[in-house]
């Protein structure tokens, strides 16, 4: 894909995330991987359903602005995650509702807020660890995460919202609606008995993958 190709489709995948009601306001934030030191960024305060491509931030890995507007806040995170992965390719961020809901909730189990019970959840995410609350754009988000960035998919940031991994952009977008789809699904089956996925039926799930 070209340069163009790639801000054309960040543009497209940002807006169908925010006419379906993945995101409001100015909230949440997408990038990819360009080249290996080239990234593209959402620009900070801009709403994903009215981005322009001449206008996504460009920045090296070193969070040097090559071309575009000032870039998201949290474009440090997204940079030091793929400083510390390079089979990172691409990072969205959203205060999608039920994850977010569900980033709010106390005793949440922070090695995984949530065990797996469909199959869908098991391939496209595996865990949801839950890094403790710092305020947005804080570089604390960005050194939790960076530890992290070799061991999962997906994070959740307590009391923000979710942060999501992919091998793409389209990748990353489709393992953020499974997760988001989950969490709903978490809090529609409040107060009943789930039915939860056995460890072998999980590893069954993990050697399919591979
Ligand atoms: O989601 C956001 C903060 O967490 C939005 O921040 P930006 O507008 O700077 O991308």
């Amino acid at each position: 894909m070209t340069e163009l190709e790639q801000k054309i489709e960040m543009v497209n995948l940002a807006r169908s995330l925010f006419e379906r009601g993945y995101t409001v306001g100015g909230a949440g934030n997408l990038s990819v991987r360009l080249d290996e030191n080239r990234v593209l960024v959402t620009p900070t305060g801009s709403s994903l359903g009215r981005l322009q491509a001449e206008r996504l931030s460009v920045l090296d890995l070193a969070g040097n602005l090559l071309s575009g507007d000032k870039p998201s806040k949290e474009s440090v995170f997204h940079l030091e995650m793929y400083r510390k992965n390079p089979e990172c390719h691409a990072i969205v961020h959203l205060h999608s509702t039920y994850l977010t809901a569900l980033s709010c909730l106390e005793n949440l189990n922070t090695e995984n807020a949530i065990q797996a019970f469909t199959p869908y959840y098991v391939m496209r995410v595996g865990t949801l660890p839950v890094i403790p609350y710092y305020r947005p754009g804080d570089i604390n988000i960005a050194k939790e995460l960076g530890e992290r960035a070799l061991s999962g998919k997906a994070f959740l940031l307590a009391n923000h919202g979710v942060v999501v991994t992919g091998k793409n952009l389209i990748d990353a977008v489709d393992n953020t609606e499974e997760l988001e789809e989950t969490a709903k699904l978490y809090f529609i089956l409040q107060g009943q008995k789930i039915r939860y996925l056995t460890e072998n039926e999980i590893k069954d799930l993990q050697n399919r993958g591979k």
